[in-house]
C-alpha cells in the first residue's frame, strides 16, 4: 500500500479499467494501426479545437488558484508554461484545419463535447479547491498523452500525415510536462483531508468518463 504519498498511484491501480478505456480507445488503436477514417480524424480536429477554446480559462482559473492556494511558487511557473502551449496550441489547430478543410467558425459542438466543457466549467467555480482542480488538470492532460504516445510507440502503424498530431501530445517533453504535473497533484494530495481526497477521486473519475464520450463523439457513435 503507498500510503498517501503516490495517491495518483494508488487511483490509477483502482480505476485501471476506465483509464485504459480513456488511453487506449478504439479511435487511438485506429490511428495507431492505420485503419482510422479520416472523417473520424477531422471530427474529433473541429470538436477539439472548441473544447480547447474552453480549456485555456480553467488552466486561468488553476493558476489563479495556485497563486492564492499553493505553498510552492514553482507550481505557478508549470501552469503558466502549460497556458503557453495552448497558445501554440490553438494556432496549430488553426494551421491543421485549414490543412485538411475543416471550417472551424462553423462547427457546431457535439453533446459529448458541450457536456465536458460544462464539467470543465464547473470546475472554475473558486468553491472547488485547488487539489481537486489540479488532480483534474493532470488526468486530462495525461489521457491525451498517453494516448498519442502510443501512437508513436515501435511497431504502430500510425499514417504519416497524422504523426504530426500524434508528436503534439506523445512527445517526451509533454510526457514530462505530465509528470509535473502529477508530481504537483500528489504533493497536495498527500497533505488533504480524506473529505478532499474522495472529492478528487470522483472528479477524476468523470474526467475519464468525458474523454472516454470525447473519443466515442470523435469516432461517430454518438
Ligand atoms: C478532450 C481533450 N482532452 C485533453 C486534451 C489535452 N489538452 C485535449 N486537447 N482535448
Amino acid at each position: 500500500m503507498e500510503g498517501k504519498s503516490d495517491m495518483i498511484a494508488t487511483w490509477l491501480k483502482k480505476h485501471s479499467l476506465i483509464y485504459t478505456g480513456a488511453t487506449r480507445h478504439p479511435f487511438i488503436l485506429d490511428i495507431r494501426d492505420g485503419s482510422i477514417d479520416l472523417s473520424s480524424f477531422k471530427r474529433w480536429l473541429a470538436q477539439d479545437y472548441i473544447f480547447v477554446r474552453a480549456f485555456v480559462p480553467f488552466v486561468a482559473s488553476i493558476l489563479l488558484k495556485a497563486w492564492k492556494e499553493s505553498d510552492d511558487s514553482s507550481d505557478m511557473d508549470l501552469i503558466l508554461s502549460g497556458m503557453a502551449a495552448l497558445n501554440d496550441e490553438i494556432a496549430w489547430f488553426k494551421s491543421e484545419a485549414s490543412k485538411w478543410g475543416v471550417a472551424l467558425h462553423s462547427v457546431v459542438p457535439h453533446k459529448a463535447n458541450l457536456d465536458y466543457c460544462r464539467f470543465l466549467e464547473s470546475l472554475m467555480s473558486p468553491d472547488i479547491e485547488y487539489t481537486v482542480a489540479i488532480t483534474a488538470f493532470w488526468a486530462i492532460e495525461a489521457v491525451y498523452q498517453e494516448s498519442f504516445a502510443h501512437c508513436l510507440e515501435d511497431g504502430s502503424r500510425t499514417p504519416e500525415e497524422l504523426k504530426e498530431t500524434c508528436q503534439r501530445w506523445g512527445n517526451t517533453g509533454f510526457g514530462q510536462y505530465c509528470r509535473s504535473l502529477r508530481n504537483i497533484a500528489n504533493r497536495h494530495l498527500e497533505k488533504a483531508s480524506d473529505h478532499m481526497l474522495s472529492k478528487a477521486e470522483v472528479i477524476l473519475i468523470r474526467v475519464l468518463e468525458h474523454e472516454v464520450e470525447f473519443w466515442n463523439m470523435s469516432r461517430g457513435e454518438i
